[in-house]
């Protein structure tokens, strides 16, 4: 059995748009309706991906200075509307510049889909932005515990590629 791995995630975004929400949905499986701004909370949790055990910790920023941690090298971002949208696109810049590469395995994800009605933003717009990043574009709802295991795997897996221990689909077909 190959030992846990240890990965650090952060969690960054603008306020509000539901990073507390969606790690404590993965981590405990509950929604929490109310809102409480966060300064900062760390969260541990083992979770298993193609058949590797990862020890994880997660740090849930606080969306009013989610400047301060754009130097954690594995992080999402997470938004709602399209000045978030906007937003995200500089904090990927920031973070970029203060670690020094051209690339960090992230993934975007677009929360509160369950709110149909105030939908702003278009899946495809999404994932334009996410492709122009090298990264993975996800949509999800904390509330109706969609995706929240999903899209924490996926940042797993999306860390493994950057590591060279998954094939992305390129080289797949590359290889064939
Ligand atoms: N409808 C809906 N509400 C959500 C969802 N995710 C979070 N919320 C609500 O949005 C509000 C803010 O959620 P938080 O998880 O505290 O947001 P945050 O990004 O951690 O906020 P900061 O701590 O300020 O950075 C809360 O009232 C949540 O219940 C979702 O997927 N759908």
């Amino acid at each position: 059995m190959p030992q846990p791995k240890y990965r650090k995630i952060a969690v960054i975004g603008y306020r509000s748009v539901g990073k507390s929400s969606l790690t404590i949905q993965f981590v405990e499986g509950q929604f929490v309706d109310s809102y409480d701004p966060t300064i900062e909370n760390t969260f541990n949790k083992m979770v298993s991906v193609n058949g590797q055990d990862f020890n994880l910790q997660l740090v849930d920023t606080a969306g009013q200075v989610c400047m301060l941690y754009i130097a954690l090298h594995y992080s999402f971002y997470l938004f709602t509307s399209v000045s978030l949208f906007e937003v995200v696109q500089v904090l990927h810049d920031k973070l970029l510049d203060m670690v020094g590469k051209i690339q960090v395995p992230t993934v975007l994800v677009g929360n509160k889909k369950d709110l149909h009605m105030e939908r702003v933003i278009k899946p495809e717009e999404g994932k334009k932005l996410a492709d122009s990043w090298g990264a993975a574009f996800m949509e999800s709802s904390a509330k109706e515990n969609e995706t929240a295991v999903e899209l924490f795997k996926r940042i797993i897996l999306e860390m493994e590629r950057a590591d060279g221990n998954v094939a992305s689909e390129d080289k797949k077909c590359a290889v064939m």
